[in-house]
């Protein structure tokens, strides 16, 4: 059972997920998920941070009772409306009727949307504090770090922040609940994975929250997925800020489609010249294979982007066209791209690729585009060269975490 007061008065009550397949039925989870459910207790009320899942609703509430006994949370403090955090909100009133729900005046309209509850709920705004009796919970309104009701809630006397879905992750926890009791490194890459594909979109909003929070201190970072941060804060916070900004590493990602092999091979050719060139971080994809969420967490995480497909029925192989709506969605910034393609009598994938690179303002004009008609020959070998030179030119010449 997760219940442990990793600081006094500060307990945390979340449930590990192992069995859900995919997340927001969209992002597979090899290590599973955790719902995080913390309770403050002060001297007078006690508060639930965060709700979990529908699937878990019984066991937080076992970790709840493992707290408070027979006691009601006084509080419902509910900084994110995603149903992994509320899922659970209409049973917990139904054990719990006269916990009050809290939350901004947008998570209220969704709390009635959602469940139709209407009564016992407090209203906050931004910076209005509750006191819990030598605890106190402050509000801070983050819209879009996510969704748009999304808000943290601060306890000034612990230095403690409930962040909601920034700086989590996916990966269950593995009996460690803070990050001085595990291995954070089965944590980070994961956390890349949750930022590129969850919150990505939302880099604008990120940078704005973390302005706003700039100012106060913070000893533990408790969010909604994954461990609680203490010792690692300042490289989670600067791992937050990097893909805000769209700052990328010196590597490149190279993500093509091939149902014969030609377009494999042109890709294999522009990653041993990129390797000739210097360039050691590349990572390889075949959209057929790869799960998208991995593509966009290596291409959050890298500068160069080289995109290569079939043309097929007279347009793009139907992954590639599927990544490059992903790639636009997330409206990622300051990348060094390139595309190369095959076909068979008339080309199509390479025109349709860097159309959409153009429209998601990612296109670099001056690196031409290799073809193959049929399988590449000497030509499109050439050009696949000369494009992995021109790219790797460019990574090399301008300052990493730009
Ligand atoms: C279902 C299908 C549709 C295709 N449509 C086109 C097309 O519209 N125009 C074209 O020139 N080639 C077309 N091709 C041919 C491929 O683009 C060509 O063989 C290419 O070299 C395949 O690359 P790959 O070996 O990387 O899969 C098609 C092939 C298949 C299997």
């Amino acid at each position: 059972m997760n219940v442990k007061e990793f600081i006094e008065g500060i307990h945390y009550v979340g449930v590990n997920d192992r069995t859900t397949s995919r997340f927001e039925a969209l992002w597979p989870l090899p290590s599973g998920v955790t719902y995080n459910s913390y309770i403050v207790t002060g001297t007078n009320k006690t508060a639930l941070i965060d709700g979990v899942e529908i699937s878990a609703c019984e066991k937080l509430r076992d970790h709840i009772k493992t707290v408070l006994g027979d006691k009601a949370p006084d509080y419902l403090v509910i900084n994110h409306m995603e149903p992994d955090h509320t899922g659970s909100i209409k049973v917990l009133r139904s054990f719990y009727p006269e916990m009050t729900i809290v939350g901004n005046a947008k998570t209220l309209e969704m709390v009635k949307g959602f469940y139709g509850i209407e009564n016992n709920l407090l209203k906050v705004a931004d910076g209005n504090i509750i006191d819990l009796g030598g605890m106190s919970l402050r509000f801070t309104l983050t819209p879009m770090v996510h969704w748009p009701e999304t808000m943290m809630t601060y306890v000034k006397e612990k230095s403690v922040l409930f962040s909601g879905d920034a700086f989590g992750c996916f990966g269950a926890l593995t009996g460690g609940i803070t990050d001085s009791e595990t291995d954070t490194e089965q944590f980070i890459p994961e956390m890349y994975r949750y930022y590129s594909n969850i919150v990505g979109k939302y880099g604008v909003f990120v940078q704005k929250a973390l302005a706003k929070l700039s100012s106060i201190k913070l000893d533990y970072i408790c969010p909604t997925h994954g461990p609680v941060w203490h010792d690692e804060i300042a490289r989670v916070t600067a791992i937050y800020d990097s893909l805000s900004k769209y700052e990328a590493e010196t590597g490149v990602v190279i993500v093509y489609g091939s149902m014969y092999g030609n377009t494999e091979e042109m890709a294999e050719v522009i990653a041993s010249r990129l390797a000739e060139n210097g360039i050691k971080k590349i990572r390889i994809h075949n959209a057929s294979y790869s799960h998208l969420s991995y593509i966009l967490s290596d291409i959050f995480r890298y500068k160069g982007l080289i995109i290569g497909a079939p043309t097929y029925s007279n347009t793009l192989f139907p992954p590639i066209e599927a990544l490059l709506q992903a790639i636009k969605t997330r409206e990622i910034k300051n990348r060094v791209t390139a595309s190369f393609g095959s076909c068979t009598w008339a080309p199509q994938s390479v025109k349709r690729i860097n159309a959409v690179l153009e429209e998601a303002r990612l296109f670099n004009g001056d690196i031409a585009s290799p073809q193959a008609k049929q399988a590449p020959d000497a030509t499109a070998i050439n050009d696949c060269k000369t494009l992995a030179d021109a790219v790797a030119a460019r990574l090399l010449n301008s300052s990493p975490h730009t």
